[in-house]
């Protein structure tokens, strides 16, 4: 390879997350140096920056040319999967590093690895931050929300590459900010994915009574998604449910959402969320039911059976009979998704607050609210009013009593009781 400049920044771990992070920040005028342990994708992703525009990205095969490319104070951030993995790159790399670098973990690490990291490379001089990324390929590549935890001076190291590559929302900046210390930033990403489930639940269970108890067909249900993106929920996960409605199976007849096998596992920051609230002794009724519904859409073969049994008992369709204005009850499915959004907020907020208090984190509630505006999976014009409450009111003992809140929620609670009702049948 040819003799090149010092980069500005490194990257190890080129699956979907680092490949397409390490080309924004390429994109965004940094040069950077990549290295994965896997050498096939360092070719892979410098053959993508040549196509996507001459990027400046060199490769490495070795981690010892690969630290020694980078500028010092040498910033080299690992995108591997989380446990085991981040330590044995953390020592494959920390060989080459000197005193004054800095280490940061982007991936969804358990918050505790991330504090104990960054007591064990301080005891070679380096520092660490544990920094939570959300937007998957299409953020990464983008720009993502994230959110960095740890060494304050390491996060000034590269504050700048920060505040570039991140989502930008017009009204309110770059989705980037320092969090806190110690794994505050993996602890917020974690919680950032528990309301994650809770609002994929929630869209699931608002499909599930639009289809069986409205009878909606895939066209209706594209239009209502399409129509609730233009208010009070305008999302990204809005926006790509009401996009599925509407897309063709291409191996056989009819539409590809029908196809789906309504079977899912997870990854676990999910279940961290859970552990977390009965840990706290913190309430997060909807974000533990999503996990439930999780544990039980695995169980795909007993659930076939069950069905079977109960059918041949005598449980039939109760939903099949009843009567339904589907313009009524695509309003009140509406309302009731959005006040139940409400709640699974306030869920993950009221956690996010109980853990700063207990660690000392000092964490700014409204902030993390601006910060997953733009370019995180949870991305939604409703964090908007969330940012607005703990600016009324920094200290919100819940988002529940904020008055604004409170409205929305008294305003909805009658359409809410219909839809339970229609679903009890
Ligand atoms: N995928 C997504 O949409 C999102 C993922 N994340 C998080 O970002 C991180 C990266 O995710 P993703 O890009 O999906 O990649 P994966 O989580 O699938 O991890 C794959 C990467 O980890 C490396 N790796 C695995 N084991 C080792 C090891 N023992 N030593 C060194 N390297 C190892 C792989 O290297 P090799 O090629 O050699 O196997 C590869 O680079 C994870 O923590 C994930 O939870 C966060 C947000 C979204
Ligand atoms: O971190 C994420 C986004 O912010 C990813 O979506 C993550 O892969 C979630 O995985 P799972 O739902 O399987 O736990």
């Amino acid at each position: 390879m040819a003799q090149q400049p010092l980069t500005r920044i490194g990257l190890a771990g080129l699956a979907v997350m680092g490949q397409n992070l390490a080309l924004n920040i390429a994109d965004k005028g940094f040069p950077i140096s990549v290295y994965n342990r896997t050498t096939s994708k360092v070719d892979e992703t410098v053959e993508r920056a040549k196509e996507e525009g001459n990027l400046p990205l060199y490769g490495f095969h070795d981690p010892e040319a690969f630290v020694k490319s980078i500028q010092k104070p040498r910033v080299i951030i690992m995108l591997v999967k989380a446990g085991a993995p981040v330590d044995q790159t953390i020592k494959a790399l920390s060989a080459y590093l000197e005193k004054g670098d800095c280490i940061i973990d982007g991936g969804n690490e358990w918050y505790e690895n991330t504090e104990r990291r960054e007591k064990e490379v301080a005891e070679l001089g380096l520092l660490y931050l544990g920094m939570g990324v959300s937007g998957g390929e299409e953020g990464a590549r983008r720009g993502p929300s994230m959110m960095p935890g740890g060494s304050i001076e390491a996060y000034k190291y590269i504050e700048d590459i920060l505040l570039k590559v991140a989502a930008q929302v017009p009204d309110s900046g770059p989705c980037v900010t320092y969090i806190g210390k110690g794994g505050s930033g993996n602890f917020v990403k974690m919680i950032h994915n528990g309301i994650e489930y809770g609002d994929m639940q929630l869209i699931a269970e608002a499909y599930d009574v639009l289809k069986s108890v409205g009878k909606l067909t895939n066209e209706e249900l594209q239009s209502a998604f399409t129509e609730w993106n233009k208010g009070e929920l305008l999302s990204f996960l809005i926006e790509i449910t009401a996009d599925i409605f509407g897309i063709k199976d291409d191996k056989g007849d009819g539409y590809l959402v029908d196809k789906v096998l309504d079977k899912t596992g997870m990854k676990g920051t999910g279940k961290w969320t859970v552990q977390q609230a009965a840990e706290l002794s913190v309430a997060a009724p909807t974000i533990e039911a999503s996990l439930d519904a999780r544990f039980l859409s695995g169980l795909k073969d007993e659930r076939v059976e069950a069905a079977k049994i109960f059918k041949s008992g005598g449980f039939s369709d109760i939903l099949t009979d009843q009567h339904v204005d589907k313009k009524q009850l695509i309003d009140d499915v509406r309302k009731a998704l959005y006040a139940a959004k409400i709640c699974s907020y306030a869920q993950g907020m009221n956690l996010i607050r109980a853990k700063s208090v207990e660690k000392g984190w000092g964490l700014e509630l409204g902030e993390l609210a601006r910060i997953w505006k733009g370019g995180c999976i949870i991305r939604a014009i409703f964090l908007d009013r969330i940012k607005q409450a703990y600016d009324r009111n920094a200290n919100l003992a819940n988002l529940l009593v904020d008055p604004e809140f409170a409205k929305e929620i008294i305003d909805r609670q009658s359409a809410w009781r219909r839809v339970k009702g229609k679903v009890a049948g």
